[in-house]
């Protein structure tokens, strides 16, 4: 991946909370345009810390984050705005608005584009509805267009989060445990989703997993966090099943690459 281009890289970043919790420390880490890179680790590792960085969701408080080669952190303004429209973020609780259809919800992603009194009037362009129902389009989802969401499965409803960011046209989609609420099955259809737009859009992704053998399954690279430290960092063709061996149960605590 060297010859490829750099989109987002930590310099030595430090992530201290007010109350002085440590969510990162001295991570030094390059993401590159078009990979799709998991993010594994146990709980409090720093998964989360890390994602919100890039959107500035949360302020580093020491390093530096550079995106497309500039650093993030005084952004305010314009800059800002536009550094998170270039952003899509998912969640593992849908973050929908339920009462509200389908359609609604996806074209609330295109806000960034709009200014607050247009948006707040639902005054959208005939382009972005078109849009809407391409991006619905793209996560099989254009039947429930006018479906409410709370009347959607969680799959359903996940999908529909990848269609309204998918409306920012974003560069990275960050995705924070984007299937930790899903069964096997609608699991399946979201990560495929992802790696279809990662594929397809050429839009990189960053997600938060707890499944190694999903990481695996979906993933270009894997990295790995331990008390908010990058402990590993591998393309998927190194990745091997053992280096994980039992993260996520109490009797791995003694081993395993990042347990430590
Ligand atoms: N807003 C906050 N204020 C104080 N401490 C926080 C805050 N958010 C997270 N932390 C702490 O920072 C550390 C890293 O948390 P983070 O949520 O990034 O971990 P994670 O790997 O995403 O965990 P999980 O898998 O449980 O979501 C933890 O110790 C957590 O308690």
């Amino acid at each position: 991946m060297s010859d490829q281009q750099v989109l987002i890289e930590f310099d030595n970043v430090q992530k201290v909370y007010p109350n002085g919790t440590v969510g990162l420390k001295d991570i030094n880490l390059k993401l590159y345009k078009g990979e799709f890179v998991a993010v594994v680790g146990l709980s409090g590792a720093g998964k989360s810390t890390l994602l919100r960085t890039i959107n500035r969701m949360h302020d580093i408080t020491g390093g530096d984050l550079k995106v497309n080669g500039q650093s993030i952190v005084g952004y305010k303004g314009k800059n800002l705005r536009n550094l998170r429209r270039s952003i899509g973020m998912i969640f593992q609780d849908f973050n929908l608005v339920n009462r509200s259809s389908v359609r609604r919800n996806v074209l609330s992603g295109r806000v960034g584009y709009y200014s607050t009194w247009k948006s707040s009037l639902g005054l959208f362009s005939a382009e972005d509805k078109k849009r809407a129902v391409q991006a619905l389009d793209r996560v099989n989802m254009t039947e429930k267009i006018y479906t409410r969401v709370d009347q959607l499965s969680g799959g359903q409803q996940q999908r529909v989060a990848i269609a309204r960011a998918l409306m920012q046209d974003p560069q990275i989609m960050l995705a924070d445990e984007p299937i930790a609420s899903l069964d096997p099955l609608t699991t399946t259809a979201v990560m495929d989703d992802l790696l279809n737009l990662n594929k397809e859009l050429g839009i990189t992704v960053l997600a938060n997993l707890h499944s190694v053998p999903l990481a695996m399954k979906y993933a270009d690279r894997i990295v790995g966090l331990r008390d908010g430290q990058l402990v590993y960092d591998k393309p998927i063709a190194e990745v091997k099943e053992e280096d994980f061996e039992g993260i996520y149960t109490k009797a791995g605590v003694e081993g395993g690459a990042l347990n430590g």
